[in-house]
């Protein structure tokens, strides 16, 4: 695989046949959804910084991470469950769990999110981001209905977490794709990242409410009223969503530009639908479009083939994975129990303590995403001290463990929702971000169900995997990860096709491309016209020029940019 190969240049296809459209930028315009008649009017070269977002920005992303609220708050109510009297003369065997059962009730969540997410992403494109949403939360409730009312089967519980599971993994992949795809680059990072904030609420809230009612009640009520609390949350946000606007580049691949221009203009301040930020914006999204469209047909398993596209398909897989490798989860899942184990008497305030760092360090780390962008720290916070293989009195135990949380929360946490919300272009995005986001929960079930076999077996040990996942993630961050603050989602695209190396790449300019600006820079064109595997590229007076015999048999001469 070519990581950022200069080689892999730009491609500009030449005329084949039939008259082109002409557009405000003497792209040329095939197989477009959107008619002659309707293209917008663009200004060209208008100097257009971006104006600041207003609240209707913020408050679309906020309603939107309610997902991760549900998330945090199913995930982060399982560790407390487990040491519930009523649910462990219920679910467990003579008042115990074994590590198959207890291993299946927690990880039974994330083989349902994993199938959730994979299927979300066509869902997303078919009904667009904001029904899947709602749908999702919507359904999440059937899972929740399974789990409060399971018995004495703890099957039942299981199946019920698989169920909700659905549910959380097609919100993991369509609430950051709503989000990157609505609001303006300069909040965008953050905003995403707030997916994250609400995670980690999530999970807190989970751990108070858990704490209140295992003190309160001695019987079902333990675990069945913040169980049943989650519907709550499912409701706001299934409602609330459908309040929002769609996702405007979602609006506009449908062909609905005046209603992507209105929602865009609402999201800055002094946004107007036909002024020059929004023409702008327009302007990238349909030169992106144009190209994809000129290459015809495509099919989701492009994303393993088309070099640029197949490079961030990995590095999403690998930087999700890499999230829940850090180890992260073994104290969100397994905290209660593990504090339980050094002798600390209330192992749930233990966890309050770890849920309280986890969120106010993720604050810290929305601030990072927004000021200091996605390459400056992370790298180096990967290098944070291991606390599993820390064996010792509670007390280090706990202090380390703090550690550990605030560099994850200030980097991995939040910056890998953000990164894999922004590097896809729009063709791929929801193919690509669900097989992101599945490998988070593959490497989330793996890790929740081996763990309680590996620490039977290795104990404290088992640290050391984390810590060497960690340490080989730090150069993978640095030497595959380019910088994205501030750009739009369409730069981003054109970074990757041109192969701008991530270590140059917070200094690369779009303006470097040239007077066309992204004009022709589109993966689609670039490397995988229609079939057009086998395209040749050359490099010649200082352009990137290409030609592909076999699209363009007319033109035998190469094109330039
Ligand atoms: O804050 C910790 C939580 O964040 C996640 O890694 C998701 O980004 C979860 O898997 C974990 O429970």
């Amino acid at each position: 695989m070519r990581f950022f190969g200069r080689k892999d240049a730009v491609a500009v296809p030449a005329e084949k046949d039939g008259s082109p459209i002409d557009t405000p930028l003497g792209t040329t315009a095939r197989n477009s959804s959107i008619s002659p008649a309707e293209k917008p009017a663009i200004v060209q070269n208008a100097d257009v910084s971006e104006p600041p977002a207003t609240w209707e920005a913020v408050i679309m992303g906020a309603i939107a991470s309610i997902g991760g609220f549900m998330f945090g708050y199913e995930s982060g109510q399982i560790s407390g469950f487990l040491q519930m009297s009523d649910f462990l003369d219920r679910f467990g065997k003579n008042g115990e769990f074994s590590a198959v059962r207890q291993g299946s009730i927690v990880a039974l969540l994330c083989a349902g999110t994993l199938v959730g997410c994979l299927a979300s992403g066509d869902i997303c494109d078919r009904i667009g981001r904001r029904y899947t949403i709602s749908a999702s939360a919507f359904f999440y409730i059937i899972g929740v209905i399974i789990e409060t009312t399971s018995d004495k089967e703890w099957v039942q519980f299981a199946m019920g977490r698989f169920t909700a599971g659905l549910g959380i993994g097609a919100l993991s992949t369509s609430v950051p794709m709503y989000q990157s795809e609505s609001v303006p680059p300069k909040i965008r990072g953050a905003i995403v990242a707030s997916y994250q904030l609400l995670i980690t609420l999530g999970i807190w809230t989970a751990y108070m409410v858990n704490y209140r009612t295992s003190a309160a009640y001695s019987n079902s009520a333990q675990w069945r009223i913040p169980n049943g609390l989650s519907a709550l949350w499912a409701i706001i946000l299934g409602t609330a969503i459908l309040f929002m606007p769609e996702s405007p580049r979602f609006a506009y691949r449908k062909g609905k530009i005046e209603e992507a221009r209105r929602t865009m203009a609402k999201l800055v301040k002094g946004g107007e639908a036909h002024g020059p930020y929004v023409d702008r914006q327009i302007r990238e999204i349909q030169e992106k479009q144009e190209a994809e469209e000129d290459g015809g047909e495509h099919h989701w398993w492009e994303i393993f083939v088309i070099p640029s596209i197949r490079y961030r398909t990995i590095l999403g897989m690998v930087l999700q994975a890499g999230q829940q490798l850090t180890g992260a989860n073994f104290f969100f899942y397994y905290g209660t129990t593990i504090f339980l184990s050094t002798g600390i008497s209330n192992s749930y305030i233990t966890s309050i303590i770890l849920g309280s760092v986890n969120v106010l360090a993720t604050i810290a780390g929305l601030w990072i995403v927004k000021n200091c962008g996605r390459r400056l720290f992370w790298p180096f916070c990967s290098f944070a001290t291991d606390p599993l293989s820390t064996k010792g009195a509670g007390g280090v135990l706990i202090a380390f463990t703090c550690i550990f949380i605030t560099a994850f929360a200030t980097t991995w946490g939040p910056l890998v929702w953000a990164i894999t919300g922004e590097i896809y272009p729009a063709r791929y995005r929801s193919a690509c971000l669900a097989i992101a986001t599945a490998s988070n929960w593959l490497f989330n079930f793996l890790i929740s169900f081996f763990t309680t076999f590996i620490t039977d077996k290795i104990d404290y040990f088992y640290g050391l995997v984390f810590a060497g996942c960690t340490f080989a993630l730090f150069f993978i961050v640095y030497f595959f990860v380019p910088e994205s603050k501030d750009r739009s989602m369409e730069e981003i695209d054109t970074m990757f096709v041109l192969g701008i190396p991530p270590r140059k790449s917070a200094a690369w300019k779009i303006e470097d491309v040239g007077p066309e600006g992204m004009s022709g820079i589109a993966t689609d064109k670039t490397h995988f016209a229609a079939n057009g595997r086998d395209i040749k590229k050359q490099e010649g007076n200082g352009n990137l020029m290409v030609h592909d015999e076999k699209l363009y048999p007319e033109n035998a001469g190469p094109s330039t940019v």
